[in-house]
């Protein structure tokens, strides 16, 4: 991909920036994927019934413009990209599709959720586990600031979903208190503000820090398919 530093390299801040809003801001067929189905009603989305009585002991009666056009694709396991206002809906609808994909069965850590900051991972744990509630989902906050023997001894029992900040997980990576060998699903909270953390952890570490099934920067470039941009205001 042009505009990334070749591994090993210094990390190029600006020009990583200028590359991704370049092609978040494309409306070009060329990169994105178009998906018109839109669910008015949370029941028609095929969710799972637990889901749903999460969804609904939530509080939540209707779905948002941005879940009534994300939530099913995610749930097809699609790679989506959100772009929508502040108190829009993204974190519920991302939150929805990782519980609804989740195996309850095998209690490995099968999504990972980066967040730029410690107060938005520990936000958006809160709100995997109200709606994952009936579902019995077992969801870790992996932030800094908190106690690094904790985190491993909660990871080593089992969890099916970490949301984190990129240092800690980083961290929990490199000591194998998190294995990353089930996660098959990875979402970046402020896309860009998590770019702009991860490439500061960067240049404090060396890149053998990061698992080589973990690239963090080339997730969103590595797609399987040519991903699916939802935008909406409400
Ligand atoms: N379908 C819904 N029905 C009612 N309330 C909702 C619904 N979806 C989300 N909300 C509420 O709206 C508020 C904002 O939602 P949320 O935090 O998911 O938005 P967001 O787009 O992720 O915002 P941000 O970009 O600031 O993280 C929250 O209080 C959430 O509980």
């Amino acid at each position: 991909m042009a505009g990334l530093a070749p591994e090993g390299t210094q990390f190029d801040g600006r020009q990583y920036d200028a590359k991704m809003s370049e092609l978040l801001s494309t409306d070009g067929q060329e990169f994105f994927t178009s998906y018109d189905e839109v669910y008015d009603s949370f029941d028609a989305m095929g969710l799972q019934e637990n889901l749903l009585r999460g969804i609904y002991a939530y509080g939540f009666e209707r779905p948002s413009a941005i879940q009534q056009r994300g939530i099913v694709p995610f749930c097809k396991g699609l790679d989506v990209i959100q772009q929508a206002q502040s108190g829009t809906g993204k974190t519920a609808t991302f939150c929805s599709g990782i519980l609804q994909q989740l195996d309850y069965g095998l209690v490995q850590c099968q999504a990972l959720v980066l967040a730029p900051t410690r107060e938005l991972a520990q936000q958006i744990e809160k709100v995997m586990r109200a709606l994952g509630d009936y579902l019995g989902v077992k969801v870790h906050a992996c932030v800094g600031g908190t106690s690094v023997r904790e985190d491993q001894r909660i990871l080593q029992a089992g969890v099916h979903t970490v949301v984190g900040t990129p240092g800690r997980v980083f961290d929990m990576l490199r000591r194998q208190s998190l294995r990353p060998d089930c996660i098959k699903m990875f979402v970046l909270d402020e896309l860009m503000k998590c770019f702009h953390v991860v490439s500061r952890i960067r240049s404090m570490t060396s890149s053998s820090c990061c698992h080589p099934k973990f690239r963090l920067e080339c997730s969103l470039l590595q797609c399987r398919q040519k991903p699916l941009k939802l935008q909406g205001s409400s």
